[in-house]
């Protein structure tokens, strides 16, 4: 239907029309005027109709992608799934590769720093308790230790194995501190007095540390010696960060790291220090984010993270990370796919919801951290935790036709802490005699996971490796024994190719169809 311009003769019916009308004793200037008006309020109207069509062509999109959801506790491993996707991505395309591991370049430096930081508080409360005032009578003993042997009474002495060569060298790394909390206030302006690395969803953080990296590399020329950390320990008054002339160290990660290496290495590798963890019974090897037995690397002048240290970086989620990828080869081509990463502590987990009625599929991570307490609440067994949010996924109303996947992961670390002597039965009672082993601890907390989705047959449980495994129609119980095994199914997952393997991407899409089902891996 043809539209009737403004200017055109008035509906001598329509009094709109009538008022719409110009005036009889208008100006060519006025009517230029008006004129240019319309003309700019039509430009205008037609990019907003354009707009909505747009988005109603993404909306359409939207609704037809692949949409997937990695649910799990923090620090089960959900944005490690997905880096390990995003760097089987990056392969092709190498400028963006280049610059996400500059980001994580950064992220690696604050996981060292971190894990230093928590070395430094063991070997400080080890200090603190081994704390004692002398008496009358063990000053006449000769009691004392670290090679001093106090001689008036009431003189406070320690009797821990650190002596002062362990205080020069915590003395000095202290200086690592204020790096540390410049970078968490760069990542995260509201991240004061927290204790791990972690970024909001969305703010754009890779490109913020990308940026630092990129600045700082022009810096990371060695100090001058000795190191301002060393003369500063020395009792001279330049502490690094300090207006006294080492502002900028601060913000050098690297040239800080590096100054701080030997010490680092030494203080990691020491036999002393090592007995004080034992004996605290601390393993720092199981902290996410470790990086100590890598301190040499990492914290080198010329340090570039590997595919396996990105892997292995932590950093916390804060919010709901979106990933969207299309797919270009494969079974699936032209398939939309977004994938959602979210926060897994409890504070966070009521953000979960809204996604729920939206996605196909649900990939929850749940390490078999026996041992483990939540972060955010100590008296909380990690594994029990994971237990009853699984419980509280599958019985979600608003999932009844969401396919389930099950990740029972971090099965490396599962196995080095049974190697290390640790006894299931010590904090999981009810795991009784049974042997310690990683076969019989998998089955036992397999089976905790699977009273709640749908029993797989028989005949799946104990293959070899899930790559080599056929597929079943059926629910089937896989094992991943470590990160890449992970890896390569959700690459599968979503770069599903023509090869066999593949399978496994089209079984999930198959398993929507068919209703609730689970597949553990
Ligand atoms: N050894 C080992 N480490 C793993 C594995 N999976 C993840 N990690 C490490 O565990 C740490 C935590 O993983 P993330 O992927 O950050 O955990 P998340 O679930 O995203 O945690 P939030 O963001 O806090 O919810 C990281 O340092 C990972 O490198 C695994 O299978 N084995
Ligand atoms: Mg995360």
């Amino acid at each position: 239907m043809a539209t009737r311009n403004f200017w055109s003769a008035p509906d001598p019916d329509d009094p709109l029309s009538r008022a719409l009308q110009p005036p009889i004793d208008e100006t060519p200037e006025e009517r230029a005027a008006r004129i240019r008006q319309f003309e700019e309020a039509q430009r205008v109207s037609k990019e907003i109709d354009d707009e909505i069509a747009l988005s109603r062509k993404a909306y359409e999109r939207r609704k037809r992608a692949i949409k997937i959801l990695l649910l799990g506790q923090a620090e089960s491993g959900k944005s490690t799934t997905l880096k390990t996707c995003t760097d089987f991505q990056l392969q092709f395309s190498p400028q963006h590769f280049a610059k996400e591991r500059a980001a994580w370049k950064t992220i690696i430096q604050l996981n060292l720093i971190r894990c230093v930081k928590r070395l430094l508080e063991v070997l400080q409360e080890e200090y603190e308790s081994s704390l004692q005032t002398t008496t009358p009578s063990s000053v006449a003993k000769g009691k004392g230790v670290a090679g001093r042997t106090p001689t008036t009474p009431g003189v406070r002495f320690s009797t821990s194995p650190l002596n002062d060569h362990h205080r020069r060298i915590r003395m000095r790394l202290s200086a690592l501190l204020p790096v540390e909390e410049e970078l968490m206030r760069k990542l995260l302006p509201e991240s004061a007095g927290r204790n791990d690395v972690c970024v909001r969803a969305g703010s754009g953080w890779k490109g913020v540390l990308a940026a630092l990296s990129a600045n700082t590399s022009t810096l990371d020329a060695p100090l001058p010696q000795p190191p301002p950390l060393v003369s500063a320990m020395k009792g001279g008054s330049s502490r690094p960060g300090t207006a006294n002339g080492h502002a900028r160290d601060r913000d050098n990660p690297t040239a800080v790291l590096a100054a701080c290496r030997d010490d680092i290495v030494a203080l990691w590798e020491d036999k002393v220090v090592q007995a004080v963890l034992k004996k605290q019974n601390v393993r720092l090897q199981d902290m996410p984010g470790f990086f100590l037995n890598d301190a040499a690397r990492v914290a080198s002048i010329g340090y570039e993270p590997t595919d396996d240290d990105i892997v292995r970086a932590r950093v916390r989620t804060l919010g709901v990370e979106e990933h969207h990828f299309t797919m270009e080869s494969g079974a699936l081509p032209g398939t939309e796919w977004y994938i959602y990463d979210v926060g897994g502590s409890r504070s966070v987990r009521q953000h979960w919801i809204p996604y729920f009625d939206d996605v196909q599929a649900i990939i929850f991570l749940a390490p078999l951290a026996f041992n483990l307490t939540l972060d955010e609440d100590p008296k909380v067994n990690r594994l029990e935790d994971s237990i009853i949010l699984w419980r509280e996924v599958c019985q979600n109303a608003l999932l009844a036709k969401t396919t389930l996947i099950l990740f029972l992961n971090k099965m490396d670390i599962l196995q080095a802490t049974l190697a290390a002597g640790i006894r299931v039965a010590k904090y999981v009672p009810s795991y009784g005699d049974q042997p310690n082993d990683v076969q019989h601890v998998t089955k036992y907390f397999r089976d905790k996971f699977r009273g709640y989705h749908l029993r797989p047959p028989a005949h799946a449980t104990g293959s070899a490796s899930f790559l080599e495994a056929p597929l079943a129609k059926t629910p089937r119980i896989l094992l991943a024994r470590n990160l890449r095994d992970r890896a390569y199914l959700v690459l599968r997952l979503i770069f599903a190719s023509h090869s066999q393997r593949a399978r496994l991407a089209l079984a999930c899409l198959r398993i929507r169809q068919h209703g609730r089902s689970a597949l553990t891996v």
